[in-house]
Formats: C-alpha cells, sequence, structure tokens
C-alpha cells in the first residue's frame, strides 16, 4: 500500500505540505537542498534521518559537502514516488528545523 506508485494529483497535495520540496525533472522524485550551520549540524541531521530510514525501510538517494546535504527521494521498486517517501520527507524536513 505505501509503496504504491502515487498519482499526479496526490504528489502535488502532498508537495503543497512540504515547504522546499520540488518534484525532479524525470517526475521520478522530489528534491530538496538541506543548508546547515556547519557540518555537525548537518552531519547531526544525517544520522537522525538514517535511523528513521532504517525504520521506515526506506532509504534517501543524497550528497553532503559540508553544511550541504542535497536529498532526493523516489522508490526504486516502485519506479515513481510513494508514501514513503513522502514519510520520510516529512521526517527530513522537521529533523531538518534551522537549516
Ligand atoms: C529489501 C528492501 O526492503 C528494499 O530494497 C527497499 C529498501 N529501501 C528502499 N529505498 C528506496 N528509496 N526505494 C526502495 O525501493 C527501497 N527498497
Amino acid at each position: 500500500m505505501k509503496r504504491q506508485k502515487l498519482e499526479d494529483i496526490a504528489i502535488k497535495a502532498w508537495l503543497e505540505t512540504l515547504p522546499g520540496w520540488e518534484r525532479t525533472e524525470d517526475g521520478t522524485g522530489i528534491f530538496r537542498s538541506f543548508r546547515f550551520r556547519n557540518f555537525n549540524e548537518a552531519f547531526g541531521f544525517m544520522t537522525r534521518a538514517a535511523i528513521q530510514a532504517e525504520k521506515l525501510d526506506h532509504h534517501p538517494e543524497w550528497f553532503n559537502v559540508w553544511a550541504r546535504v542535497d536529498v532526493t527521494l523516489t522508490t526504486h521498486s516502485a519506479k515513481g514516488l510513494t508514501e514513503l517517501d513522502f514519510e520520510l520527507a516529512a521526517f527530513m524536513s522537521t529533523a531538518g528545523e534551522g537549516a
């Protein structure tokens, strides 16, 4: 159920609740760039997100340089976006407050 590919209309509704997140160009994912004050804050965020990702069994694609963390979420098995991507995005938005 949570790994079922979402319709465009549901994706748009979800995105309205998630400031800073946008659909990737090919439509299969969502992207947000988090910018923290320093590496310690960035890595603390990544640690919190990693623990949640394991709980959800749903994992981010991300890239970190110093205080920046670029995140793309997609569901590989569905070849698109599912509830799990938005659950993880919502968690990351909260975990990254102050970014
Ligand atoms: C076996 C395991 O449940 C799967 O490989 C999970 C793990 N994490 C995953 N993460 C993401 N982003 N997409 C997946 O399809 C996915 N599949």
